[in-house]
């Protein structure tokens, strides 16, 4: 049985370019990474997402604004915690992306992203994220540099992932 945490990844789009951010401390540290981070008790997710887009790199969005286009399982070998993800993305923002303590925020148009500093799973579900295509990935890490295996299933909408999960 694994202990679940809830997070968020929030990536912000224009019509060729995703806004990625560097993060600077903490987990993923040194690799370029959408804005999240866990949800706080009492907090729904969506407005921990819009909080911690603000708290990273100073956009406001609005929570309605925020589509929910993924969600993304980590396992590590050996340890107890699930890291539950909810990706979401958006074109609508208000700002200018601004570096903080955590993360260094940068344009990258869509055919130049950083794969080889990112996480390695990103490169296996990007291609879903630029088509629009909703899914869920589950990635099982020996360490940090490793996969050992994952799936990636496309689905119909990200409200009925939702409710056949619940169903579980
Ligand atoms: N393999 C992976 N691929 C990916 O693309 N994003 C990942 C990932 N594993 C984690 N993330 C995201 C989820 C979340 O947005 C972020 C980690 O959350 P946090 O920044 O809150 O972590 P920290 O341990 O730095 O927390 P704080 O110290 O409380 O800021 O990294």
């Amino acid at each position: 049985m694994h202990v679940k945490k809830l997070f968020t990844l929030v990536f912000i789009q224009k019509e060729n370019e995703i806004l990625l951010g560097l993060k600077k401390r903490g987990f993923g540290m040194n690799k370029w990474n959408g804005f999240g981070g866990k949800v706080e008790p009492n907090e729904t997710i969506i407005d921990a997402a819009a909080r911690e887009l603000k708290e990273e790199c100073c956009l406001i969005v609005k929570p309605g604004d925020l589509k929910n286009i993924a969600h993304l399982e980590f396992t590590f070998e050996g340890q107890p915690t699930l890291m539950d993800v909810r990706v979401f993305s958006t074109k609508i923002f208000e700002g200018t992306p601004k570096e903080t303590e955590e993360m260094k925020p940068k344009w990258f148009d869509n055919d130049g992203v950083p794969f080889d500093d990112m996480w390695l799973d990103d490169k296996l579900w990007f291609p879903y994220l630029f088509q629009g295509k909703p899914f869920f990935g589950h990635f099982h890490y020996e360490g940090f540099d490793k996969i050992l295996n994952y799936k990636i299933e496309e689905q119909v909408s990200m409200e009925a992932f939702y409710a056949n999960r619940k169903l579980k």
